[in-house]
């Protein structure tokens, strides 16, 4: 049995898909609040600010975190910050609504000792070189890069035990529904097709 938990976390390797299903849970349920972090990478084109994300200098995300704003915060993969910010989950959590965080292993850790009562999913790719073809396929990160990430991937994959439960992302919309269903909520039938990121 699932618990109904206000708050879900669902954490993964590099190019699981966690992006993608989380996106198509955030478009598909308005019962569901899907966090926006913080973060000091800079906007790609078409993000907004406050949608996509939070986007702060590196002076303003030092001062959140010696604020206490933030529930958890990490640097990932080497490069920039991202964080959550606790004022946004707790209104959402306010407002009855079901709040999902898609953040990375070492947030997620952070997030088990803050909030033990919240759910820990974990975001599972069908295979090994499935993930790997979803990493080269999407094309974002540079070869150097993608060996990075498959060497984090493999200790990220090690963590799946400190999880609640495993979902496979085989299809988005199969996972998106066993995500939803988890969260205590009843997946909708005949759902569009998910599109690109
Ligand atoms: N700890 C933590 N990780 C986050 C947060 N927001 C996003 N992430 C993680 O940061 C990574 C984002 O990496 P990337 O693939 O470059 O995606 P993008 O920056 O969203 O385009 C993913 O692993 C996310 O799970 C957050 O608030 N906290
Ligand atoms: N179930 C799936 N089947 C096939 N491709 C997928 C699936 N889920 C995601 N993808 C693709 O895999 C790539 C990585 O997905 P993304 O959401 O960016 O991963 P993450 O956020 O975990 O890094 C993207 O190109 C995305 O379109």
């Amino acid at each position: 049995m699932s618990k109904k938990p206000g708050l879900t976390v669902l954490a993964g390797p590099t190019a699981v898909g966690k992006g993608t299903v989380s996106t198509y849970i955030r478009d598909n349920y308005p019962e569901v609040w899907l966090s926006v972090s913080a973060t000091t990478r800079a906007p790609r084109p078409g993000e907004v600010d406050g949608v996509h994300y939070f986007f702060k200098s590196k002076e303003e995300f030092e001062q959140l975190i010696a604020d206490g704003e933030l529930l958890e915060w990490a640097v990932v993969h080497g490069q920039n910050t991202y964080g959550t910010l606790k004022s946004t989950v707790d209104k959402a959590i306010a407002e009855g609504r079901s709040v999902l965080l898609e953040i990375d292993l070492q947030g997620a850790r952070q997030v088990k000792a803050a909030v033990p009562d919240a759910q820990f999913v974990f975001l599972a790719p069908p295979t090994w070189d499935e993930m790997v073809r979803r990493l080269v396929g999407r094309g974002t990160e540079t070869p150097e890069e993608q060996q990075r990430r498959l060497e984090t991937a493999k200790l990220e994959l090690a963590a799946e035990p400190e999880f609640d439960h495993t979902v496979i992302n085989d299809d988005v919309r199969r996972a998106a529904d066993e995500l939803v269903s988890l969260m205590g909520l009843t997946p909708h039938p005949h759902l569009p097709e998910p599109s690109a990121r």
